[in-house]
């Protein structure tokens, strides 16, 4: 039998302007009050997954929806997956600082619309503070239906990098270690999951 390989995954480099970086980070250490504990769907589950998130990224919604809905139709070509049509975007911005970690797990587990949508790609940019505090954090992406946990692609959080892959590829956040555990030396992330829709918009007329 053939080895199993990871779920197709690709990295954007330089994915932001230096500008738009900057004031990405300045704002997001600006709201680290409104930062809560994330949550999995049987809610804070430290051994699943610990981390800080604030759900609402203000005014860098538009820039990072309007991007992913620009770039997501290579990004799927690039991966050899077949194309869908956007029905929207959700983001979250997350903080993990020492100790966090996310568990295995596949995004399509995680949330499924309540609006007649679902998650299809998943995109997290990373960001941090230089000089980096932080060591570990890898994103690690399994092979699609394996169960083990020996065949796996890593990816590094490196500042200004989306990575992006299919919600249905198992993966999980190795755990971080930060010294400092200054909120302000975490490994950040805006996570992008791109929906495709699963019913019409519109109900059929009543009868
Ligand atoms: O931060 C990452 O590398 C991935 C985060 C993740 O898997 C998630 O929030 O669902
Ligand atoms: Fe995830």
């Amino acid at each position: 039998m053939p080895l199993a390989t990871p779920a197709p995954h690709i990295i954007v480099p330089n994915f932001l302007t230096t500008e738009e970086h900057a004031s990405l980070l300045r704002w997001t250490l600006e709201n680290q009050a409104s930062f809560v504990p994330a949550r999995v769907f049987t809610g804070i589950d430290e051994d699943r997954r610990r981390a800080l998130v604030l759900p609402d990224i203000g005014p860098f919604k538009m820039p990072f929806a309007a991007a992913a809905a620009k770039q997501y139709r290579s990004w799927v070509a690039q991966m050899g997956l077949p194309p869908f049509d956007l029905a929207g975007v959700e983001l979250e911005l997350a903080a993990h600082n020492d100790g966090a970690h996310f568990h295995r797990h596949l995004d399509t587990q995680t949330v499924m619309g309540g609006d007649g949508s679902h998650r299809a790609l998943s995109a997290v940019y990373y960001f941090h503070r230089e000089p980096k505090r932080f060591t570990g954090g890898q994103l690690r992406i399994y092979p699609q239906g394996s169960h083990d946990d020996e065949v796996f692609a890593t990816v590094e959080p490196m500042q200004n990098t989306l990575a992006v892959f299919p919600s249905w590829a198992a993966h999980q956040v190795m755990r971080v270690e930060c010294p400092s555990q200054d909120f302000a030396d975490s490994r950040f992330a805006v996570n992008c999951w791109l929906h495709v829709r699963t019913r019409p918009t519109t109900e059929s007329p009543k009868q």
